[in-house]
């Protein structure tokens, strides 16, 4: 083949495969068990399953991994794990069905075990967040990934599988599967997770892992629409916790909506409900403005749709406290705009423009997060009040609580003057709250 006609094959076939789903439809790897938990005295380098008893609830069992090959056999925990599981089942029809010919496993359902490895600790599901999340086909709404313990389940020689199957989902929140192996050696047991005509394996035998089954832990995670199977186990126990993933509200999508939050616990939230208490406190009402302390991209139409969900740090604070007390808050772009603009002093002189009586009070503030305008307002003989009110605001006395520290531009125009050209103007973003005045205060009884 003429090297440039490769050149072009192979880069069509990795371009085809980059646009597809299939770059990442699974991903996995291992943990060292040796870092876990934090090490502070040798012995920490195992991790613990603890399990009821069947017969008596008040008793507990208790099996420490690794489990290296010569211990395989003479392991009583081991023993009496395998001995306390109960056959897999699998989907089948609406049925939970158990089959030998299509799934030979035992199991141990969550409700019956607990056990010291938490993959969220070993940034499995901060992995997973930024790796499959993005292609799950969720929202900016879920931004996040919650996993759920499912099941412990074990395939032991001398045939140990599970034949390729799609896995049922829990409910429209699931987006993947998270299989975890614990070190405990075996051999065979092959995951292969398939995804249109490309496959990715992943073994965790004894030899096709250099040994590391007997010191790792390791991990695959795949979409719900992949199909997997488990090859034959030929030797040993491969013992693994499965996990259903879920999309959740994530980091950045928790603005007055944290299930675990309480906002009461934010000072600022005290601090706040102290400041309208005080009668002088903006006695007429008004707006209070906090212009965002962080970056975020506030006029493109992506950026603002995961408005107010993409919050954080203090601006989220500060979200969630005015919602929580009771008053309207929104993010709002605010023109940067100063005396000095352009032409402005010279050229326009439009009396009924407040930018030339008190504009060092007032702010222009638009009504809502806008997407770049781009507008023809500016030209020849047009005020800067037309200018500005094509882009759509008002004029606002804000009690400002911070500085403004980042912008984006936002707002594209006519220069003024008899030459055309542009100019534009940059807006930032900023937490408008409308307070009231002292007496609805009283009376308000979220707010009091
Ligand atoms: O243990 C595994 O590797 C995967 C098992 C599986 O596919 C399942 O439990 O649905
Ligand atoms: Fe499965």
């Amino acid at each position: 083949m003429a090297a440039n006609t490769l050149q072009d094959s192979i880069t069509e076939e990795l371009s085809k495969f980059i646009n597809s789903k299939s770059a990442t439809f699974a991903c996995g790897g291992s943990v060292p068990i040796v870092s876990f938990p934090v090490q502070i005295s040798a012995s920490s380098t195992s991790l613990s399953l603890r399990w009821d008893s069947p017969n008596d609830t008040r008793s507990v069992s208790k099996l420490s991994f690794p489990i290296s090959p010569a211990a395989i056999e003479q392991d009583v925990g081991l023993l009496e794990l395998v001995r306390d599981c109960q056959p897999a089942s699998f989907g089948f029809k609406g049925n939970d069905v158990v089959d030998y010919s299509y799934r030979k496993a035992i199991k141990m359902d969550r409700s019956a075990f607990s056990i010291d490895f938490c993959p969220y600790e070993h940034g499995i599901i901060d992995t997973v967040a930024q790796l499959l999340l993005p292609n799950a086909g969720g929202t900016v709404a879920t931004q996040g990934v919650k996993a759920e313990l499912y099941k412990l389940n074990i395939y032991s020689a001398p045939s140990g599988f599970f034949k390729p199957h799609v896995d049922t989902p829990r409910s429209d929140k699931q987006f993947g599967s998270l299989v975890i192996a614990l070190p405990c050696h075996h051999e065979g047991g092959q995951l292969i997770v398939r995804h249109a005509d490309q496959s990715v394996t992943f073994d965790w035998g004894s030899s096709a892992s250099h040994g590391r089954t007997s010191s790792t832990v390791q991990w695959a995670a795949f979409y719900s629409d992949c199909e997997h199977e488990v090859k034959e186990v030929s030797e040993g126990y491969r013992i693994t916790l499965t996990y259903n993933l879920y999309y959740s509200q994530g980091v950045g999508d928790l603005s007055g909506s944290s299930p675990a939050m309480d906002v009461t616990s934010l000072l600022l939230y005290h601090k706040v409900k102290a400041a309208l208490e005080v009668p002088n406190f903006m006695a007429e009402g008004g707006s209070l403005g906090i212009f965002c302390q962080h970056a975020y991209a506030h006029s493109t139409p992506e950026g603002i749709e995961a408005f107010p969900g993409v919050l954080k740090g203090v601006d989220m604070a500060v979200y969630s406290v005015f919602l929580a007390i009771g008053l309207h808050i929104s993010v709002r772009p605010v023109l940067e705009f100063s005396l000095r603009d352009e032409y402005d002093d010279y050229y326009d002189m439009d009396d009924e423009d407040p930018a030339t009586d008190d504009c060092a009070e007032k702010n222009f503030i638009g009504r809502q997060l806008k997407s770049l305008v781009v507008s023809d307002a500016g030209g020849y003989e047009e005020s800067r009040k037309e200018v500005l009110e094509s882009y759509g605001g008002e004029w606002l006395n804000v009690n400002w609580l911070t500085n403004a520290k980042h912008k984006n531009i936002g707002y594209v125009h006519m220069a003024y003057g008899n030459e055309a050209s542009t100019s534009f103007k940059y807006t930032h973003a900023a937490l408008i709250v409308s307070i009231p005045p002292t007496a609805d205060r009283r009376n308000d009884a979220s707010v009091g």
